[in-house]
């Protein structure tokens, strides 16, 4: 098989077959109305700080102020072990997961839309925080998001798993500052296996592809022993 025929999302849905039975991904919207506002000025900190190195801010001044709202903020919020069984009981991680997670500073964040034709896809451009060679998206952070892409590709097509093999070729640099079109699809299909595919192009040259092969699979949740929940987001 061609590299050309392996990495083509037009036919996914032919693919798909019968199964393919779009599973919309609804927003969930903010406990509180001003908790996307906090994150949004956390991302913004977040890229500042990327620049922070060659600048000329009184740097202690600054991290006095950051310090400040640091401590205030821990004293309030829950710990991580409580703040991950709060999460399997309310919004669950859609809002929080690390690629388009409203409530997540690091996500960068990446919004996603369900194609017709099986495909999920989104445009994104990212800044220096998360560069990796000169100019270029760390490999790693690529990787992040067609993993995470990938299932949501899935649950698109109607199907679920944990990712038990995946790799990926780095075809030409991967542009920082630019935007970038990133497409996942399910590919192949075969009871609990589940190859998804995807790419990320820069324009029309492409950047990276990739293979996933997902294994449906469930793990215990959070505080809540005894039960087990499959690969989904937990949003109730
Ligand atoms: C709105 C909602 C959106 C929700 C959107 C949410 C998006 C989140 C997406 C994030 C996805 C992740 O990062 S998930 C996190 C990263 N992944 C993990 O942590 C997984 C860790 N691994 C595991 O827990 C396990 O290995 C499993 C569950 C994947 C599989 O274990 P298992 O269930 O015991 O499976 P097992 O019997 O060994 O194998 C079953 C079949 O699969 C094959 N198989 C198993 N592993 C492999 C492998 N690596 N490569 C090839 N083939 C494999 C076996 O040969 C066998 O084939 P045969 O003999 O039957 O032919």
């Amino acid at each position: 098989m061609r590299d050309d025929e392996l990495f083509s999302f037009e036919d996914a849905r032919q693919r798909l077959g019968e199964s393919f039975d779009p599973l919309p991904v609804p927003a969930i919207p903010p406990a509180d109305p001003d908790l996307d506002r906090v994150v949004v000025e956390l991302r913004r900190l977040r890229d500042a700080s990327a620049a922070l190195a060659m600048s000329e801010v009184e740097l202690g001044d600054i991290a006095d102020r950051l310090g400040e709202v640091a401590s205030l903020l821990e004293s309030r919020v829950a710990g991580p072990a409580d703040r991950l069984e709060t999460m399997w009981k309310g919004a669950g991680t859609r809002r929080s997961n690390p690629v388009s997670g409203p409530e997540n500073p690091i996500a960068p964040p990446v919004d996603f839309v369900g194609c017709d034709d099986g495909s999920v896809m989104a445009t994104v451009t990212l800044g220096p925080a998360y560069q990796g060679p000169p100019g270029c998206v760390h490999g790693g952070i690529s990787a992040l998001i067609i993993d995470h892409m990938m299932g949501l590709a899935n649950h698109w097509g109607g199907r679920y798993g944990m990712t038990a093999h995946y790799e990926l070729d780095y075809r030409s640099p991967t542009p920082l500052l630019q935007p970038l079109t990133f497409r996942c699809w399910v590919h192949e299909v075969d009871g609990r296996k589940t190859w998804t595919h995807g790419t990320i192009h820069a324009g029309d040259r492409l950047c990276v592809e990739a293979r996933g092969l997902f294994l449906e699979a469930s793990v215990p949740v959070p505080g809540q022993p005894g039960t087990r929940s499959t690969v989904a987001d937990g949003s109730q």
